[in-house]
């Protein structure tokens, strides 16, 4: 399959010189048959991806150049699922056609198929000291570490308060602004090797996928959450940091939703996912700024609607998220490999901040309604984002 642009081009010219020694190279993967290679030969116009067995047999079932004419009539998202449908099961997926789209245009979304067959540059695996190590065993090392580092970062609020460097609430805050976007920053770093054969079927490699490794860190910290809400487990440092008034059933409320959004957007829409992004950004970010921002600048301007929250707190809220949503977007395509766009017309950094700016105002509007007492904001927040992503988006 020949590719002449777009991020899977960036993917394999930030491999590292040990796999992609810069022209040629293999790639190894796993699909629904069994172990599969991808050799590539790299050169200033082109990218030359085909499919291979590892003893070097062409693959019973290769991509064929045939897909090249399908992804014309194709939108980018339905072309790159069919594409990695028929990566995994060998058949041929017909995709209703839509609109027409340019012989380039497909290869950019075809390239944004292959970015998720390959380890993402920002892969661990990729590091020279990790490259034999096993895949799980490099994504399970990850997932400790995150969850000592998230333990250290809430003690380091709470310490942080106490010496009043920060009062009290603007700690709780910072705290909810940056645990979501630091999780999110381990997403790129969990190697792909692992349980990629979720299609052949067998439990284990479902297990072991990174998107299931990864959601171990919000469910230790919904069941750390439940058992010290309920009394069980003692820990001072978490409920000064994360309660409004040191009332442990509080934990059972924002933070434990606020943990649960993470586990799903981890584990339903994972890194490819520009919703996982968005609604990552709004929860986190723009929801905090709200409070933090509000409650200094919003005093003479009260909404209309609401009179306990301001066009200070609203405006924060969502120019937060959008540039937060940016900000994340553009790291994980540049720096990390990890096709969130194609760079396809319909399909790029300026259809995304455009459907960003919409989904983040609508967010920002649903936050300011006077519905609090009803539903907690750390659910009705990231459900609107996740349901305007999704209407936007696609995917
Ligand atoms: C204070 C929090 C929510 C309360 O919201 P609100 O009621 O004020 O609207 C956030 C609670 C965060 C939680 C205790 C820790 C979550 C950890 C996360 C799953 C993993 C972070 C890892 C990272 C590396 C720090
Ligand atoms: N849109 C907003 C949201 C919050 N705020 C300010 O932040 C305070 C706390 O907001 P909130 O009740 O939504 O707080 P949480 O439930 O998110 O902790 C409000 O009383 C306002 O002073 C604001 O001014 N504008």
């Amino acid at each position: 399959m020949l590719i002449h642009s777009g991020p899977a081009l960036r993917a394999l010219r930030a491999l590292p010189r040990s796999r992609s020694r810069s022209r040629h190279g293999h790639v190894h993967g796993h699909d629904g048959h069994g172990h599969v290679g991808k050799s590539f030969s790299l050169s200033p116009c082109h990218v030359h991806v085909s499919c291979r067995d590892d003893d070097g047999a062409a693959h019973p079932r290769p991509i064929r150049r045939r897909m090249l004419s399908w992804k014309c009539f194709a939108l980018p998202g339905a072309f790159r699922h069919a594409a990695q449908q028929q990566q995994q099961t060998g058949r041929r997926i017909r995709i209703k056609r839509r609109s027409r789209r340019s012989q380039k245009t497909a290869a950019a979304a075809a390239a944004a198929a292959l970015d998720t067959s390959l380890e993402p540059a920002s892969s661990l695996l990729n590091l020279p000291i990790l490259a034999n190590a096993s895949p799980v065993a490099v994504n399970g090392g990850l997932v400790v570490a995150t969850l000592v580092l998230s333990y250290l970062w809430v003690k380091l609020f709470d310490l942080l308060a106490s010496k009043e460097i920060f009062e009290r609430n603007t700690s709780r805050k910072l705290v909810h602004i940056t645990t979501g976007p630091l999780f999110l920053a381990t997403w790129p770093l969990y190697a792909k090797g692992a349980g990629v054969a979720v299609a052949s079927g067998s439990l284990a490699d479902a297990l072991l996928h990174p998107q299931v490794i990864v959601c171990l860190v919000p469910a230790f910290s919904i069941i750390r959450l439940a058992l010290i809400g309920t009394g069980v487990l003692p820990s001072k440092n978490t409920l000064r940091a994360v309660s409004r008034s040191g009332d442990r059933t509080e934990l059972l409320r924002g933070p434990l939703f606020y943990s649960v959004c993470l586990a799903v957007l981890a584990g339903v829409f994972w890194r490819e996912s520009p919703t996982a992004l968005v609604a990552m950004s709004v929860l986190c970010i723009g929801d905090g700024l709200a409070d933090v921002v509000g409650r200094r600048l919003g005093k003479g301007n009260p909404l209309p609607f609401n009179r306990n929250k301001s066009y200070a707190g609203s405006i924060a809220m969502m120019l937060g998220a959008f540039l937060g949503s940016l900000a994340f977007a553009y790291v994980f395509v540049e720096a990390c490999g990890i096709g969130i766009w194609t760079g396809a017309p319909g399909d790029g950094i300026l259809d995304f901040a455009v459907k960003s700016l919409a989904i983040c105002a609508t967010s920002a509007l649903v936050e300011a309604l006077p519905i609090n007492a009803i539903i907690d904001d750390n659910i009705s927040v990231p459900v609107v984002a996740i349901f305007m992503s999704r209407l936007c988006f696609g995917r």
